[in-house]
């Protein structure tokens, strides 16, 4: 239960549920509601052995008390709530869809690593969840998608090769990373091709001459680098490269609870940052 007054919260104010609050980006997404006016957290979730449980959200991410403990049930949490913001695990991300279906409100998807069974248990969801998913919520790569898709219808396959390169910190754990997917996906637009098939994501040993038109993918982890991104269109005797540095998780935080006030009040469906930021 929160602790405010329950006079001094404005009636239009967007209830959030932040699952997986004590993780990096639930900590910074805590973080993030704090300073934007028309959002509030009104629930925190993580996993029911986690040593977090019974905390005062707030506290954990910095922010001073805000009277919402962490708890390890979603489902009254996701009731009271009129959205979800998610950064947790394709698993977990699977099973909070299907609460959000069942509560028909919002769910922001940032999760990264989904499988194409976990995507259309997504895709499924989103028949009565209006859901935002997107390997990248910041403004600067969403634009930068779109000058990759607009380099690569410009610059012929046969002529030019594109090399999409990521570096991010020691714990992540899937590869290639949602962005460098997503720029992926937005290079074989370009070209009118599908990226599953031509996509490259790995080369170790005698890997023969290089594909005509395939999209390759190069994954570096190490230290606390927040997310590097470059796409390399190589040409013969040139070289484009398109890139962007994340330098604070604050930049995703901020795309997602743009993404939820965005959708707040929209039909139930699948839409990507690109529609929330008029990209599309
Ligand atoms: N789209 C975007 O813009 C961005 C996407 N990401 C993606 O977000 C995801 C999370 O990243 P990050 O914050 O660094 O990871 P962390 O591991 O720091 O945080 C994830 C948190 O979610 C918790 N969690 C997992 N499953 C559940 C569950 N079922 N119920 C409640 N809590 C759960 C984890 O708990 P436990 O540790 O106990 O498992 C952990 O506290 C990754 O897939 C990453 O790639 C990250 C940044 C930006
Ligand atoms: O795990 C991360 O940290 C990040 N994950 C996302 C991805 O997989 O692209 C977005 C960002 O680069 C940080």
């Amino acid at each position: 239960m929160s602790d405010t007054p329950a006079t001094d919260i404005p009636a239009t104010d967007m209830g959030l549920v932040v699952v997986g609050a004590a993780g990096r980006m639930g900590q910074t997404l805590i973080r993030a509601i704090h300073t934007i006016p028309g959002a509030r957290v009104i629930g925190a979730v993580e996993r029911a052995d986690s040593p977090h449980l019974g905390k005062d959200a707030g506290e954990l991410a910095g922010t001073g008390r805000i009277g919402v403990p962490i708890s390890a049930d979603p489902l009254p949490v996701f009731a009271r709530a009129d959205g979800v913001l998610d950064f947790t695990t394709p698993a977990s991300t699977v099973e909070f869809a299907g609460y959000a279906a069942q509560a028909r409100i919002v769910h922001v998807i940032g999760t990264t690593g989904c499988s194409a069974e976990d995507n259309a248990r997504i895709e499924a969801a989103a028949r009565h969840a209006t859901i935002v998913k997107s390997g990248n919520m910041s403004l600067g790569v969403n634009l930068l998608a779109v000058l990759v898709e607009q380099a690569a219808r410009a610059l012929d396959a046969d002529d030019f090769d594109i090399e999409i390169l990521e570096m991010h910190h020691k714990h992540k754990v899937d590869a290639p990373s949602g962005t460098a997917l997503l720029l992926g996906e937005a290079a074989a637009a370009g070209r009118g091709i599908a990226l599953a098939g031509n996509d490259v994501r790995v080369r170790d040993g005698h890997t023969g001459v290089r594909k005509v038109g395939s999209i390759g993918f190069a994954s570096l982890r190490g230290g606390s680098v927040v997310g590097d991104h470059s796409v390399i269109v190589a040409g013969t005797g040139e070289r484009i490269t398109l890139s962007h540095h994340a330098e604070d998780r604050a930049i995703f935080a901020r795309g997602a609870v743009k993404a939820a006030l965005w959708a707040r009040g929209r039909k139930p469906g699948l839409y990507s940052m690109r529609d929330v930021l008029g990209l599309s």
